[in-house]
């Protein structure tokens, strides 16, 4: 199995790079987000939740993630979890993920952390321009994830851009490959699916 890990800041274009990707790559192929891996905390009020730190480290369950690539690599599914953006809250279902020729791990911190990282075969960071993050993220907040423009303001100042300039931007150095813009550059996106398709006949 070959695991290609794409971090990028919030709203860079990973999702939309991995899709690509996905188009471009002729095998089978599996995702696991970290998005999916947010701790659920339940105990909390939904206003103490919406104040959590989800742009830090701890946020994040990366214990279950780590387990989870390393039994796909093992031949073997795993149950992923489903997060509910709108609520802050993990679903009581979860999504059965296979293994397959490649394996896809996708999210804004996962070359932060160094037993995450020793696991991809291929590190691609998203370098998307802070402005144009920013502007993306406030429609699809606003769109997709039940904020107010004053909420994801706040976030914004509070936590995402203080946790991108400790933790996510210094990441970018652990990359193989950066390809700048994200979504738009058919060019660096095709050249990671020849890259691909080359480790596919190995
Ligand atoms: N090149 C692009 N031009 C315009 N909008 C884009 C582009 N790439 C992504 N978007 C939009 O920006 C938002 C964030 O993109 P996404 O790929 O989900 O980023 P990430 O997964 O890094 O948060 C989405 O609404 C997406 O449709
Ligand atoms: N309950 C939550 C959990 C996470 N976030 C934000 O999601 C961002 C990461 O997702 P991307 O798809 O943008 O990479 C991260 O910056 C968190 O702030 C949230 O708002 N609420």
């Amino acid at each position: 199995m070959i695991v290609l890990g794409i971090a990028g800041g919030t709203g860079s274009g990973k999702t939309t790079v991995t899709g690509a990707i996905l188009e471009k790559v002729n095998a089978h192929t599996s995702l696991l987000e970290q998005d999916a891996y947010y701790r659920d905390m339940p105990e909390l009020s939904l206003d103490e939740r919406a104040k959590v730190n989800y742009d830090h480290p701890d946020a994040i369950e990366f214990s279950l993630l780590i387990q989870h690539i390393k039994t796909l690599k093992k031949g073997l599914p795993i149950a992923q979890p489903i997060y509910d953006f709108t609520n802050h809250l993990r679903k009581k279902e979860t999504t059965t993920v296979k293994p397959a020729r490649i394996l896809i791990v996708e999210g804004i911190l996962i070359f932060a952390i160094p037993e995450l990282r020793e696991l991809f075969d291929m590190k691609i960071f998203v370098d998307t321009d802070d402005d144009e993050r920013l502007l993306r993220r406030i429609s699809r907040d606003m769109e997709e994830r039940g904020r107010s423009f004053e909420s994801v303001q706040e976030q914004y100042r509070k936590t995402v851009k203080p946790m991108h300039l400790e933790f996510v931007e210094p990441s970018k150095r652990y990359a193989d490959v950066i390809i700048p813009r994200g979504g738009g550059n058919n060019v660096g996106i095709d050249m990671v699916a020849s890259r691909l398709q080359y480790l596919l006949t190995l």
